[in-house]
């Protein structure tokens, strides 16, 4: 899907609009505070049903008003393993909307006009990605950012995942419980894990299976990168539990640990994807650079393996240029423009598109970004248009 146009009521300093996109690139530069990262956030909000900068909806709803909405047009395209830009089918064929009321705490969700109650008929219709600083937890932080990354993908391959994913978690809080009260009745515990290590398998499963398509698309991918640490680089997925042993006995050879801790220490709710060079974490010994640049490989992956499923993903880059140098930058930008996603990039100083590439896409569009109000430039795309 693409984003062809945004409207927003009372989203921070954003103007109402219309705006309207290009299904293809979007280059958006303003001075600080003007409303980049704004605009980002309200069009992440049609994919995600939250800001991905903070947790609670009142921050982005206007100082002094009780209610913001987001509502946006978004076209669906078949999308082949590669497309030449400005090919492709762009009539409109879904409107999203957001909405969300401060004080009653009411969130409404619309597709085509109609309430939806769940945010991920949301997610699947509008895939989005987002490449901001604070992605690059997903290389320095715990397990957990890594978990959620590849699950994000497994959702969006295995239709079966996010109900069997809720499940399992509902059986780990039962699991937990069981183990944090005073008396265990060993009997109840292994009813639980009985359903608990099938569930698991199954989640297992479906990471797994995943997993192996990201690597194949990540190993491609760094094989363009030229360095060292890109050729040394192991990735490997971990499911939670020593799959040898299977997780069975897993649970039963660490039931004592477990009584004492109070938790469920083995399981699909601890699996990893762990990034190693030369036998460490890549987070001890990475460059700054090194990290970003290899967080960004592992979303581009990403978005080629949904391509391969004919489902594209829109992605959200903020500032990324204080992070990459001009190789990495350009890298970047080619195989984006091969994946035929739609980007939206933001800049502080307005982008040298012949800087990003060799050839630039032939339909882009410039925006520059004032008090939250966006203005459209000519560019040699828009001039090559008309
Ligand atoms: N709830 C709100 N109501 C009104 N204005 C807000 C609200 N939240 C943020 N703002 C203002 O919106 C403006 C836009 O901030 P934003 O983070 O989008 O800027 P930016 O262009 O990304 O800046 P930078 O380049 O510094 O990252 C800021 O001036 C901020 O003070």
């Amino acid at each position: 899907m693409a984003l062809l146009s945004l409207q927003t009521e009372n989203f921070r300093n954003l103007a109402p609009g219309p705006f309207k996109f290009s299904p293809w690139v979007n280059l958006i530069y303003g001075a600080n505070g003007s409303g980049k990262t704004s605009l980002l956030e309200a069009i992440a909000y049609l994919g995600l049903g939250r800001s991905f900068r903070q947790n609670r909806h009142q921050v982005v709803c206007r100082e002094g008003q009780q209610r913001f909405v987001v509502f946006g047009a978004v076209s669906e395209r078949s999308v082949p393993a590669v497309v030449e830009p400005g090919r492709a089918d762009t009539a409109t064929s879904a409107r999203l909307g957001f909405s969300r009321d401060i004080q009653s705490r009411e969130t409404r969700l619309r597709v085509d006009g109609e309430n939806v109650y769940s945010l991920s008929v949301l997610a699947s219709l509008f895939p989005v990605s987002v490449i901001d600083p604070g992605v690059f937890d997903i290389v320095a932080g715990g397990p957990g950012k890594r978990r959620q990354f590849l699950d994000w993908l497994v959702f969006h391959v295995e239709p079966s995942f996010a109900p069997l994913w809720q499940q399992c978690q509902r059986t780990i809080s039962q699991r937990n419980q069981i183990l944090r009260s005073g008396r265990i009745d060993d009997h109840q515990l292994q009813v639980w894990d009985r359903q608990f290590v099938e569930l698991a398998q199954q989640v297992d499963e479906l990471r797994l299976r995943v997993f192996s398509e990201l690597a194949t698309h990540l190993r491609s991918v760094l094989e363009q990168v030229h360095g060292e640490w890109a050729a040394a680089l192991k990735v490997e997925y971990s499911p939670g539990w020593d799959r040898k042993k299977g997780l069975a006995t897993t649970l039963i050879e660490h039931r004592e640990q477990e009584r004492k801790v109070g938790h469920t220490l083995y399981g699909p709710n601890r699996a990893d994807i762990r990034l190693r060079y030369h036998g460490h974490a890549v987070a001890e010994l990475f460059s700054r650079g090194q990290q970003k640049t290899l967080v960004i490989l592992m979303k581009l992956s990403q978005g080629e393996v949904l391509a391969t499923r004919g489902k594209q993903v829109t992605f959200l880059l903020d500032d990324i240029n204080a992070e990459l140098d001009l190789v990495h930058r350009r890298l970047l930008a080619e195989r984006l423009n091969r994946l035929g996603s739609q980007v939206f990039m933001t800049a502080i100083e307005r982008p040298d598109p012949s800087l990003l590439w060799e050839v630039p896409p032939s339909d882009y569009k410039m925006f520059h970004v004032e008090h939250g109000r966006l203005t459209e430039e000519q560019t040699s795309a828009s001039g090559a248009s008309e």
